[in-house]
């Protein structure tokens, strides 16, 4: 295995980012992101947070169990609780998402995935932290996907006034144990992500790899970086010019391993027709990687997201869908 990803720097001027993006994006669609702004601090409180979280007794994680986040889909799931393409991942997490009180007209009215976060008493720091975390991860997010409207030829604040003037963030915290040796180490199976954009912070076990038109590639932990990847909604909106990219988590490190993929995504009543402009001229159709046809799919953001997590958690689904 072998090739790297480019590393783009968000404080560069505008146009570098975007010339940057466009070429990554065209390419593997995987890069890592520099120039962020977000403290080391903030990671650094972060990772020691949840470090101390899944060292808990199983007993104790469970007291904040998904099942007890109800509609919000909120919480904690133990190792194999959770499937990708079918197969129990070798991971537990931690599900966290954007706070709303309850008294919130979408929360009043059962739609799934809003509500509010559960956290675990025996850790109160990720309570302060994760917030906080999800604020500086959402201002990243809206910067890179003003670079990404400049790399399509559109208004610098095309998607922040159409698609994510309240966008739908997702945030997760994985642990993933050790695998036992002789194993594949199988901990996330190959999949792409649902949404515009992921920011992915991982320690420094590596595990990561991007099915890039070359083959496998490892995407090793770069210090200070992000990985950031674009979403099936990017690869939708562009007819398939900017591709979303299959990858996957291999944790042979032989060490527990902690990944914090941020998602950052539509409007969950967004509707992602194709957009206008030139970009979409180049694209050349060629089958996804799962055969699916994004182009056919028409709805709104958040039917695209509601079909995908239920087949991610079948034992949640009649709960909340
Ligand atoms: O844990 C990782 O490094 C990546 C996880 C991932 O791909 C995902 O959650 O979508
Ligand atoms: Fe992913």
């Amino acid at each position: 295995m072998g090739g790297s990803l480019p590393i783009i720097d968000l404080s560069a001027d505008r146009a570098a980012v975007a010339a940057g993006i466009r070429a990554a994006c065209r390419d593997s669609g995987f890069f890592y992101l520099t120039g962020h702004g977000v403290p080391d601090e903030l990671l650094r409180r972060l990772d020691a947070a949840s470090r101390e979280f899944f060292a808990l007794p199983e007993d104790v994680k469970a007291e904040i169990a998904m099942a007890r986040g109800g509609r919000a889909w909120r919480g904690f799931f133990p190792v194999g609780g959770e499937l990708t393409s079918g197969r129990p991942d070798l991971k537990e997490g931690l599900y966290f998402g954007a706070e709303l009180p309850a008294g919130d007209p979408r929360v009043v009215a059962g739609l799934p995935l809003h509500g509010s976060n559960l956290y675990p008493r025996q850790v109160p720091e990720l309570a302060e932290v994760v917030p906080a975390y999800l604020a500086a991860l959402t201002a990243v997010a809206q910067e890179v996907m003003r670079g990404v409207a400049v790399s399509l030829d559109l208004p610098e604040d095309y998607f922040a006034s159409g698609y994510t003037a309240d966008p739908t963030v997702l945030f997760r915290v994985f642990h993933y144990p050790p695998s036992p040796a002789g194993d594949d180490g199988w901990g996330v199976g190959e999949h792409t992500d649902y949404g515009l954009l992921t920011l992915l912070a991982q320690d420094g076990n590596g595990g990561l790899q991007v099915r890039t038109p070359g083959g496998w590639i490892d995407a090793p932990p770069v210090p200070g970086t992000f990985v950031c990847n674009i979403g099936d909604m990017l690869d939708r909106l562009t007819g398939g010019w900017y591709r979303s990219t299959p990858h996957r988590v291999r944790n042979v490190s032989g060490n527990e391993r902690l990944s914090f993929p941020f998602f950052f995504d539509p409007d969950f009543s967004a509707e992602v027709p194709p957009l206008p402009g030139p970009a979409r001229e180049g694209a050349d159709g060629h089958p996804r990687w799962d055969g699916q046809d994004l182009r056919a799919f028409t709805g709104t953001y958040g039917d695209y997201l509601l079909g995908k997590v239920g087949k991610v958690f079948p034992q949640l689904r009649g709960e909340v869908l």
